[in-house]
């Protein structure tokens, strides 16, 4: 930050009186200062290079706009990242974000959901074949899996791929309206080719999902090929630079060769080989998931730094009458609101890294076909990819909530953030279908923990504990109230799973004996993806020392203390907390604000968002926010002329008509 930059006078104030280090904290986060040092260096230089490409800003411009203009950002950040010789992922999301701050692009699924799962899937000779063409951008694509009318139920997918021996084709086909592929991102305009799924059928059998590299549009004209329709869906709630598109095929031959044949294959006289399991087909989507927790957690960071700053600097109302207007981050109640978002902003952020180091681990043996941690990578990014992308969301709409009117206008970056974020609760598995995968791995390890069986060491809270009572006391202690997490959730897994032996026992079928526990196995799911939350930003706090430690040790409490609260009912039903402890918790959680106030502007700071990242007028380093929000006005397409034609056209006739109608007082142009 320039240190020449005015600051406002509030946000000096905030900063001196913080009792720990802010940027000791970022080394944390970054991995030291040396990567603290990388990560300005990058996202500032994408920053600057942006303005002088000349685009306007996110918010002040039409859908098409946003959409060129994602285009031309797009090109710029390739080629940055080529000058720079960027390859590795966390540098590469640094710079996205600063090119794309909360914004989608039409490119987003080139690397995460075209050139991955097709690595993932493709042969060795077509990967040769392949790769070159899209790391080379020859090749733009996306991932059509969805349908009109199925995408969570992928069985249930219309769209076929029949093989022809005679020609060596394969004919893909849409047969019904609600068979035309929906949603993909970047499908609409941007892609060229795509991953299209399909039902499988040779020599007259269905062999389900498979996954085929199509090329939809040509390669020099971009017109679409033969026997295909493709487009835009249409403005949706957000993510409007994105060209999210429907694809329709009418008996559309491609080559035997493109269909993806790592794991299954089809021979040329259409005889089937199946994969050693057909899971793998789902791989693609899990490495997605877990980069959405990232994802997410980034957005309710940014949202949490705009309206913490802001409510540092926004002076309404008085405590004490007459003595003049307070910071309204001084009103006990908005610490109520802000502060458990900021907890969750950093309990996500740990969750993040966790999952994606999870993920780096146990792909490689995935790779080498030993599957034996697959289950539980897809419970544990099933139901943190729904855990985290609900908590963000929710928290983005508390902070923009808690930003007043100013929370209203795009200005402040919050609307933004919002409808990004809620689209993760969709994309990538609906999450109610997400956490029910996680709830299916829960009732096999209480089936497996009854008949003996080793489970793996996350699940061990599954095992009878040898106290039913809590220990908790005043002092809060970290472990007590892991422990209370941990209760909790094997409670609940319990009751879900006795639940469901009641429902069989009454003569119900699996499959309806698991709709009718749904509501209980979601709850039982969310309270274990809960506790690995709670635990692994209790690992991460352990591993600080100091002031550093102090403070972050407080926030941790304030997210386990409040998530206790908001679902009390859990932990009172069998008497783990006693009404005694549990009354504790809510003076607990009033200090905890108190204690946290100090620091709340450094926390933030901590998080380490350039301005240009944030895209807020409120949220802004420097704390200028009037300043910013007027020049945000009149930036305005409706200020571009004093009379606008729509005057003309529209409003002067209206009050002509009704001021000739009734007759008004005298036509004078000045009152
Ligand atoms: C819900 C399920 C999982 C159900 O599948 P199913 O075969 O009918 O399931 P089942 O009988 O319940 O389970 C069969 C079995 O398959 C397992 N399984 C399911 N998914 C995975 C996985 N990813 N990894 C490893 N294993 C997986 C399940 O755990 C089951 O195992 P089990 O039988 O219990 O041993 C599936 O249909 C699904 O994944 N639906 C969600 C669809 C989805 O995520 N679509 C994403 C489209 S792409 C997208 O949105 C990109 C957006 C990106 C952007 O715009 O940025
Ligand atoms: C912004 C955005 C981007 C997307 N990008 C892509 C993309 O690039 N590629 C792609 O292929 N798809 C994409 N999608 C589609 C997305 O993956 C699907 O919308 C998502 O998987 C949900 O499927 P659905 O729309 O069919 O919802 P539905 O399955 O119809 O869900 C409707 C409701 O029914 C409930 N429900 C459904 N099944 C069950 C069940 N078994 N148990 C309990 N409840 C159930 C759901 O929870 C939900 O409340 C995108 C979607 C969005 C919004």
């Amino acid at each position: 930050m320039a240190a020449t930059q005015l600051v406002n006078p509030d946000l000096v104030k905030e900063r001196q009186n913080a009792a720990f280090s802010p940027e000791h904290l970022t080394y944390f986060l970054y991995g030291g200062p040396e990567k603290t040092k990388r990560k300005r260096f990058l996202q500032n230089l994408v920053i600057e290079g942006v303005k002088k490409l000349g685009v306007k800003q996110y918010a002040t411009v039409s859908r098409e706009e946003q959409y060129e203009q994602a285009l031309q950002k797009y090109a710029y950040l390739v080629d940055t990242e080529r000058q720079l010789g960027i390859t590795n992922s966390t540098d590469k999301a640094l710079l996205h974000e600063a090119v794309f701050p909360c914004e989608s692009f039409p490119y987003i699924l080139q690397y995460a959901a075209f050139i991955n799962p097709f690595t993932m899937l493709a042969s060795e000779e077509q990967k040769a074949k392949w790769l070159p063409l899209m790391k080379n951008f020859r090749l733009v694509g996306t991932y059509a899996q969805t349908e009109m009318g199925h995408g969570s139920f992928l069985r249930g997918l219309e769209t076929t791929a029949t093989y022809d021996p005679s020609t060596q084709e394969f004919v893909l086909h849409s047969p019904t309206i609600s068979s035309i592929k929906y949603w993909p991102a970047g499908l609409g305009k941007t892609a060229n080719a795509c991953i299209v799924m399909a039902q499988l059928i040779t020599k007259g059998h269905n062999y389900g999902m498979h996954a085929f590299l199509l090329q939809i549009r040509d390669l020099d004209t971009h017109q679409p090929l033969s026997g295909i329709t493709v487009g835009d869906i249409g403005s949706k709630f957000g993510l409007s630079a994105n060209d999210n598109g429907f694809l329709k095929m009418d008996n559309v031959r491609i080559p035997r060769n493109n269909m993806l044949m790592r794991h299954s294959r089809v021979l040329p006289d259409g005889t089937y080989i199946e994969p050693k399991n057909d899971r793998l087909m789902y791989g693609g989507m899990t490495s997605i998931r877990t980069d959405v927790v990232g994802v997410a957690s980034r957005r309710l960071c940014i949202a949490v730094t705009i309206a913490i700053r802001y409510s540092a600097v926004r002076r309404q109302s008085e405590i004490e009458p007459g003595a003049g207007e307070v910071q309204v981050l001084d009103f006990q109640t908005q610490q109520y609101r802000l502060f458990p978002q900021l907890a969750a902003a950093y309990a996500t952020t740990f969750a993040s890294t966790t999952i994606s180091a999870f993920y780096r681990t146990v792909s490689p043996h995935i790779e080498r076909g030993d599957l034996q941690e697959l289950p539980m990578l897809h419970a544990l990014s099933a139901g943190l990819k729904a855990y985290t992308s609900w908590t963000c969301a929710d928290g983005v709409e508390v902070c923009r909530l808690a930003c007043g009117g100013h929370g209203y206008s795009e200005a402040s970056g919050l609307p933004k953030a919002y409808v990004d974020t809620t689209a993760a609760c969709t994309y990538e598995g609906e999450n109610y279908v997400l956490i029910l995968q996680t709830a299916r791995y829960l009732m096999k390890c209480c089936r497996m923990l009854a008949e003996g069986e080793q489970v793996p060491e996350v699940m061990d809270f599954l095992r009878p504990s040898t106290s039913e009572t809590s220990r908790l006391d005043a002092r809060l202690v970290m472990g007590d109230l892991i422990q209370a997490f941990a209760h909790r959730a094997a409670r609940m897994t319990r009751d879900a799973a006795q639940s469901m032996q009641t429902s069989i026992v009454k003569g119900e079928n699996p499959g309806q004996a698991w709709n009718s526990n749904s509501v209980q196995l979601v709850a039982a799911a969310k309270a274990f993806t809960e506790l690995h939350v709670v635990r692994v930003f209790a690992e991460a706090v352990e591993t600080m020392r100091g002031s550093l430690r102090h403070v972050m040790e407080s926030l941790w409490r304030l997210f386990a203390v409040n998530n206790i609260v908001s679902s009390l009912g859990d932990f009172l039903v069998d008497g783990y907390l006693s009404t005694q402890q549990v009354s504790l918790l809510e003076p607990a959680q009033r200090d905890l604000l108190k204690e946290l106030r100090p620091d709340a502007v450094s926390l933030v700071d901590a998080l380490d968002f350039p301005d240009g990242v944030l895209d807020s007028a409120l949220g802004r380093w420097d704390g200028q926010v009037y300043e910013a929000l007027y020049d945000y006005s009149l930036r305005s397409k409706l200020n571009e002329k004093q009379v606008l034609d729509a005057y003309l056209k529209h409003q002067r006739p209206f009050m002509e008509s009704q001021w000739k109608k009734h007759a008004a007082s005298a036509v004078t142009s000045r009152l």
